[in-house]
């Protein structure tokens, strides 16, 4: 039988006292699954991502594996669904910080390849992407777009402590090779048994993206979201 992962249920967003974002989300995630977040700019797919990661307030019921957020301890539910946002330039200190903060968060039951806070795993995967190490320790401000969002998924994925991936447009400042180098990798890990990655749920503007990545189509809108059967046409 299909692992439920994420469970949402009756899900909205306050915009402000008076307005929604967005309400009645309703949507399961499921092993295997590579769901697909469309909807026009400026629907709520940024939001929805954070509050499935617990980084925004709502209202309604997001459930891991049955159980709240809460009750994993909100630093180490975020390691299991982790978030990776568009702009990872914006994160305080260094990419170096940023691991070794993620990595103390991490669940006790690391899988074999980070197991015993192995951090070499991540500059691997981002050394294969063409990240040179000094850039770890360079200020997050001083890196170009490409080079954070390739190191803020390094880490993501190589920590191996994800089973749920939030990934909000990743590739988007990326050339159409590093950008397909990455999509591999991510589903690879995805098929992969050493892997402990389950599910991803995917921001993009690019339908060709959407379909080659995409095992669901979720179209986000004010009333709430819809399933597609395939990538739709814009
Ligand atoms: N911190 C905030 N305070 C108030 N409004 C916000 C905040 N963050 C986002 N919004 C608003 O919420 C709405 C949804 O924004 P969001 O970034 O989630 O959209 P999106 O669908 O991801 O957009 P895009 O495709 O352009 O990235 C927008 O109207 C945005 O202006």
């Amino acid at each position: 039988m299909v692992e439920k992962l994420l469970e949402l249920r009756d899900v909205s967003c306050a915009r402000n006292k008076d307005e929604n974002i967005f309400s009645s989300v309703n949507f399961d995630v499921n092993e295997g699954d590579v769901v697909v977040l469309q909807g026009k700019s400026g629907c709520g797919k940024t939001t929805l991502m954070k509050c499935i990661a617990h980084l925004n307030v709502y209202e309604g019921h997001i459930t891991f594996n049955g159980r709240s957020p809460k009750s994993y301890g909100i630093p180490s539910y975020r390691t299991q669904i982790f978030y990776v946002p568009q702009r990872p330039s914006l994160l305080p200190g260094t990419p170096r910080d940023f691991l070794a903060t993620i990595a103390s968060f991490q669940s006790r039951k690391a899988h074999s390849k980070t197991e015993g806070g192995d951090l070499n795993y991540p500059m691997d995967v981002a050394g294969a992407w063409g990240i040179d190490e000094e850039l770890w320790d360079r200020n997050w401000s001083n890196l170009s777009g490409g080079e954070s969002q390739r190191i803020a998924l390094a880490t993501a994925v190589g920590l191996n402590t994800a089973e749920v991936l939030l990934l909000d447009e990743p590739t988007s400042a990326l050339d159409p090779t590093s950008s397909s180098q990455v999509e591999q990798f991510i589903l690879d890990e995805l098929k992969s048994s050493e892997s402990r990655l389950k599910a991803v749920v995917w921001i993009t503007h690019s339908e060709e993206q959407g379909r080659r990545v995409g095992t669901r189509f979720l179209r986000i809108s004010a009333s709430g979201c819809d399933e597609d059967a395939r990538m739709p046409e814009t």
